[in-house]
C-alpha cells in the first residue's frame, strides 16, 4: 500500500527512512523534532524529496533517480491536520465536496453518503464551521479529506487539539473508516493509546531515523537502548476480553500471566484488545502479594534491566504467552526485592491507573 526508500536533508536535519505498510494504519510515533510532519509533508508533496522514492497503491509519488514528482494536486492525498482548516465561508456540505470536485470522475470511488453517515455529520450539512464544536469540526475535516477518494489518507495529530471524551468519540470512527473504506491510513500522534488502539505498524522515529518498527505490541516498552525516555516508558499487551462484572463495575481483561481488570464495560466477551501500560504504573513484588487493593497482579521473568540514570531502573519483564512489560521502578526497590535477570517476578498495576485511559 505504501513503500517509501527517503534519504531528505532539509538544512541541518536528514530524514532517512526505508519502510512499506501492506494493510492498516502505520502509525509514526516520536518526540518533537524527529521528523514526523517532514514525512507526512514528503508524501503528500509539500515537501521536495531530495532523494529516493515513494509508492502508493502502485502510483509512484516521487522517485527522484527518474525524475518523477507528481505535484500534489495529482498526488490525490487526503490531509487531515489537528485543526480541522475548513473554509470559513462554505457551509460543511460545500466543505464536504470541495475535495471531490478536484478528483476525475472515474477516481470517485468513496461515496460521500456512507462517509457522512459513518462521521454522523448529516444533520450539520448546512450549518458553517464557526458554529461547531471542535469534535464536528474535526469530523467534517475527515470526511472532506475521504469524500475526495485519496489513494492514501494522511492525519498529522488530528486528535492533538480535543478533548479526551472526543478523542474517545472519533477514536472508534477512524477504526470504522480504516475498516469500511479500506483506505490506507498513516497517523501521527504522540499519544501510545491513539497508536495502540489504530495502529497495525508503529515507526518510532527519532532524530531522522526509524528507531523501531512494527505492532505496537513490538515496538513499545522494550526492544530501545539509550536512557528511560517517556517514548519507551509503556507498553502494549495484546488480550481478551472477559465477562463484565457489574457488582465492581470492572471488566477483566484475560492474558495469559493474568486477568489485568479495567474500570467499566470494555469490549464484548472474547473480543481481541490492546491495553497500555504505563511503566510508572507497575509496581514489583518478589513473592505474589498478600491481601491488597491491586486488583492485577501478572507473573514474569525479568528480561533486562536498564539502571538509571539517578534513582530510577527500567525493568523489562517477559510474560509467559507473549508479550513484554516495563516497570519504572527504583533501583533501592529493585535491590530491595533482590530479582535480577532471569528470575521470575510479580507485577502490579493498579486498576485505577489503567482506568483512565483508553482502551485500545
Ligand atoms: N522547512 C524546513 N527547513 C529546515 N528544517 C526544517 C524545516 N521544517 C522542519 N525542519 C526541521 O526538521 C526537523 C524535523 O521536524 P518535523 O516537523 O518533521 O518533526 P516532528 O517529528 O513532526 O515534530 P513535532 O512532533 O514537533 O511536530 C526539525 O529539526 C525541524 O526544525
Amino acid at each position: 500500500m505504501i513503500r517509501a526508500e527517503i534519504d531528505h536533508t532539509q538544512g541541518a536535519f536528514r530524514l532517512e527512512a526505508d519502510f512499506h505498510n501492506d494493510a492498516g494504519i502505520l502509525a509514526l510515533f516520536g518526540p518533537s523534532g524527529s521528523g514526523k510532519s517532514t514525512l507526512v509533508n514528503l508524501i503528500a508533496g509539500l515537501a521536495r524529496l531530495s532523494a529516493g522514492r515513494i509508492e502508493v497503491d502502485g502510483t509512484v509519488l516521487v522517485d527522484t533517480a527518474r525524475g518523477v514528482f507528481l505535484a500534489p494536486p495529482r498526488r490525490r492525498v487526503g490531509l487531515v491536520y489537528q485543526d480541522a482548516l475548513l473554509f470559513p465561508h462554505l457551509s460543511v456540505e460545500q466543505n464536504l465536496f470541495f475535495g471531490r470536485l478536484f478528483t476525475p470522475r472515474a477516481e470517485r470511488r468513496i461515496a460521500p453518503g456512507p462517509v457522512i453517515e459513518t462521521l454522523g455529520i448529516g444533520h450539520l450539512l448546512k450549518r458553517r464551521p464557526a458554529g461547531l464544536s471542535g469534535g464536528e469540526r474535526q469530523r467534517v475535516a475527515i470526511g472532506r479529506a475521504l469524500i475526495a477518494s485519496p489513494r492514501i489518507l494522511l492525519m498529522d495529530e488530528p486528535l492533538a487539539a480535543l478533548d479526551q471524551d472526543r478523542k474517545r468519540e472519533i477514536l472508534p470512527l477512524i477504526e470504522r473508516l480504516r475498516d469500511e473504506f479500506a483506505i490506507p491510513i498513516v497517523y501521527v500522534s504522540h499519544a501510545i493509546e491513539e497508536v495502540a488502539r489504530l495502529a497495525a505498524k508503529v515507526l518510532i522515529l527519532r532524530d531522522g531515523r526509524i528507531a523501531a518498527s512494527g505492532p505496537p505490541e513490538e515496538v513499545f516498552g522494550h526492544g530501545l537502548d539509550g536512557d528511560i525516555d517517556r517514548f519507551a516508558l509503556a507498553s502494549v499487551l495484546t488480550v481478551t476480553a472477559g465477562d463484565y462484572d457489574e457488582a465492581w463495575d470492572l471488566t477483566p481483561l484475560m492474558h495469559p500471566a493474568g486477568a489485568i481488570r479495567v474500570a467499566g464495560r470494555v469490549g464484548r466477551p472474547g473480543e481481541t484488545r490492546r491495553v497500555v501500560i504505563r511503566a510508572t504504573d507497575v509496581a514489583l513484588s518478589a513473592e505474589p502479594p498478600g491481601p491488597s487493593t491491586v486488583r492485577t497482579v501478572l507473573r514474569g521473568l525479568i528480561a533486562r534491566i536498564v539502571p538509571g540514570p539517578g534513582a530510577v531502573a527500567r525493568v523489562e519483564i517477559e510474560l509467559p504467552g507473549g508479550g513484554t512489560v516495563t516497570a519504572a521502578v527504583t533501583r533501592m526497590g529493585l535491590a530491595e526485592i533482590g530479582r535480577t535477570v532471569g528470575d521470575p517476578v510479580h507485577l502490579m498495576v493498579k486498576t485505577v491507573a489503567l482506568d483512565e485511559r483508553p482502551i485500545g
